[in-house]
């Protein structure tokens, strides 16, 4: 094969429900992950050896070593299927760098699909997800796109319909927030707290299967959200523009630092993205619609 393309989707979660901490150092997540079109493009070609490049807009501020999650993916599927990892591969970054949106797990998960492409594998879907759970927990649904239901660290998926497209607005911040760190912080504010078992709720499944704009947005969740906003208080400003933009609902999008607000539809989705970007509270607007697929 010369060479395969293939594009994976951010994904924002519409409920983030976290459970305690586990003594693995993970939490218990019962989240609702949703692919929104926002994509990066993995392109990977025949190759004497193994290099990754990295181009478009957010190239700059991804390591260019080994620790970088496309590198790390492809050595781990050549380690698994007993070949060697041999290819050119570039990514395409569209996805903002540590913005919540889990860009790094799109890029492993695109070269997960590519390579097994490339090398001719026919890995089974749910051999790539065992070897996506080791790169990390959102790489798994990074894989299968669309809806799903989220359990364990992230890794345990169970697909759900919408009906309906839905139109978010994302507001992207100047700069990224570690995810562990927010897991740290919500830790933190929940010391001394009884925290509950982690659960999703029936009514963001209902709002989500009746494609009710209305009612997903009056479902929105998220328990990290306290916690990035204690990182970055301006975010409260960005939450608070969104609102008052005429937002259906808003929400930080998985461990921030974006905001992902729900509009009615696309022509509200350009009304309010004019309004947030004209507020000055982020440093970028982005219209998009979910679900969105992984794949060509
Ligand atoms: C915030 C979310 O994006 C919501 O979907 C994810 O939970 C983050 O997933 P991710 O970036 O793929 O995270 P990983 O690379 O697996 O883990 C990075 C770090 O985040 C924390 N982490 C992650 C997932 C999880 N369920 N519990 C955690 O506490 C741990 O400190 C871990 O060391
Ligand atoms: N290919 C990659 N793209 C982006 N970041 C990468 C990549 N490889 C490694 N990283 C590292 O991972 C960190 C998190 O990046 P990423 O963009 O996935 O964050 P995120 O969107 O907040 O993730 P999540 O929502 O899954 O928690 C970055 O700060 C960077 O150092």
């Amino acid at each position: 094969m010369l060479q395969v393309i293939t594009r994976v989707p951010a994904k924002i979660n519409p409920v983030l429900s976290v459970g305690p901490a586990r003594r693995d150092g993970y939490h218990d997540l019962a989240t609702v992950f949703h692919a929104v079109s926002l994509y990066d493009e993995v392109r990977a070609r025949a190759g004497d050896d193994l290099t990754v490049t990295m181009s478009g807009p957010y190239a700059g501020g991804v390591p260019s070593d080994a620790t970088n999650l496309a590198t790390r993916a492809a050595r781990a599927l050549a380690k698994r299927a007993g070949v060697p990892a041999k290819a050119r591969v570039d990514v395409h970054k569209a996805i903002p760098v540590a913005a919540g949106l889990a860009g790094g797990s799109a890029d492993a998960a695109g070269v997960l699909r590519a390579c097994d492409a490339l090398w001719e594998l026919g890995a089974s879907d749910t051999e790539l997800a065992t070897v996506a759970a080791t790169l990390g927990s959102d790489v798994p649904f990074a894989l299968a796109g669309g809806t799903a239901v989220g359990t364990g660290r992230g890794e345990r998926l169970r697909g759900i319909t919408v009906g309906t497209t839905l139109h978010w607005v994302l507001a992207v911040a100047s700069r990224g927030l570690s995810t562990p760190d927010v897991y740290r912080r919500l830790d933190e504010l929940r010391s001394g707290v009884s925290v509950p078992e982690p659960a999703v709720g029936e009514a963001i499944l209902t709002a989500l299967a009746g494609g009710d704009p209305g009612a997903v947005a009056a479902s929105l969740r998220n328990d990290m959200q306290e916690a990035a906003v204690a990182l970055r208080p301006e975010l409260a400003d960005t939450l608070r523009a969104g609102r008052e933009a005429g937002a259906l609902g808003g929400i930080v999008s998985g461990s921030g630092p974006t905001c992902a607000f729900l509009a009615r539809d696309g022509e509200h989705s350009g009304e309010l993205a004019a309004r947030l970007d004209a507020s000055g509270t982020c440093a970028q607007v982005l219209q998009v619609t979910g679900p969105a697929r992984t794949g060509d």
